[in-house]
């Protein structure tokens, strides 16, 4: 079977005006179809780093990065991205934001408007298509960017701390349909996050960094049944695997321990 993603022996570092910068040292990873991988470590430790060389929009200094088994070298587009702020054009709607993406890409855009409103369905806005981004909550304008992320059907989803700007509640919400919508769609994805039990609760495996510059310290099998659930955060199994990540960024000085 060939790889959704896959990082070879990846480094990175950074040129600036004060000497180079290396964020990145030798982060190998494969990720299968389907696959949901959760990355967690410090900030600056290159995590945002990884997503913007997985779609091809900065390149790494040395190792490879191939998308369904064919190297990146250019902006990749078979790929959704979210990001921690919506990125919504205000002007559009709800619908229309969606179908920017299509659109951009130079596809029919009323090819996609029946997946379009079944999308909205998925996440609970079935009937907010005519409304405006200024209308929604913070929530609502993320479920609408992960619509944005998936209507042209992409194997690969990035997600750089999608919840980050969310206030408690609603994240933890969020992260629970973020799970439907992966069991529902089984995309490969990639969730950036510092939220260590977010990143337990979704994920196949968790990929956990060390400082800069950012090594993988460790990658934890997550072993928890599906589908998860609140209570899964309750289970024996989910309280060790959070307590292993946390033994690590102490042993690793992110985590200071008393
Ligand atoms: N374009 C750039 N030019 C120079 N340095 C950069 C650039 N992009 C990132 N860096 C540096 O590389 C390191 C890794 O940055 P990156 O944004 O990937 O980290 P991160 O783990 O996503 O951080 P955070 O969790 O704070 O978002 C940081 O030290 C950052 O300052």
């Amino acid at each position: 079977m060939v790889a959704t993603l896959e990082f070879q022996n990846v480094s990175k570092s950074y040129q600036t005006a004060t000497g180079p910068i290396e964020a990145l040292r030798d982060f190998d990873l494969t990720i299968g179809e389907g696959e949901f991988i959760s990355i967690v470590g410090p900030s600056g430790c290159g995590k945002s780093t990884l997503l913007s060389m997985a779609s091809g929009l900065a390149f790494p200094t040395q190792g490879k990065i191939s998308v369904k088994g064919e190297p990146v070298s250019e902006p990749v587009t078979d790929l959704g991205i979210v990001f921690q702020t919506d990125v919504l054009l205000d002007w559009r709607t709800i619908l229309d934001n969606i179908l920017i993406q299509p659109e951009m890409r130079g596809l029919d855009r009323n090819a996609y408007r029946p997946r379009a409103l079944d999308l909205l369905k998925m996440v609970g806005l079935e009937g907010f298509e005519k409304k405006y981004p200024y209308e929604l909550s913070g929530g609502m304008r993320q479920r609408v960017s992960i619509c944005r992320a998936l209507i042209h059907e992409p194997p690969l989803l990035l997600m750089d701390e999608p919840f980050g700007a969310l206030d408690a509640l609603t994240r933890e919400q969020m992260v629970m349909e973020l799970h439907q919508i992966w069991l529902e769609t089984r995309k490969s994805v990639i969730f950036i996050t510092h939220d260590i039990q977010e990143a337990v609760l979704l994920a196949d495996r968790v990929i956990v960094m060390t400082p800069r510059p950012g090594r993988i310290a460790e990658i934890i099998k997550t072993d928890l049944p599906h589908p998860r659930r609140p209570a899964t955060m309750e289970t024996a199994r989910f309280i060790s695997v959070v307590a292993q990540i946390r033994h690590l960024f102490e042993k690793h000085g992110v985590l200071k321990a008393y």
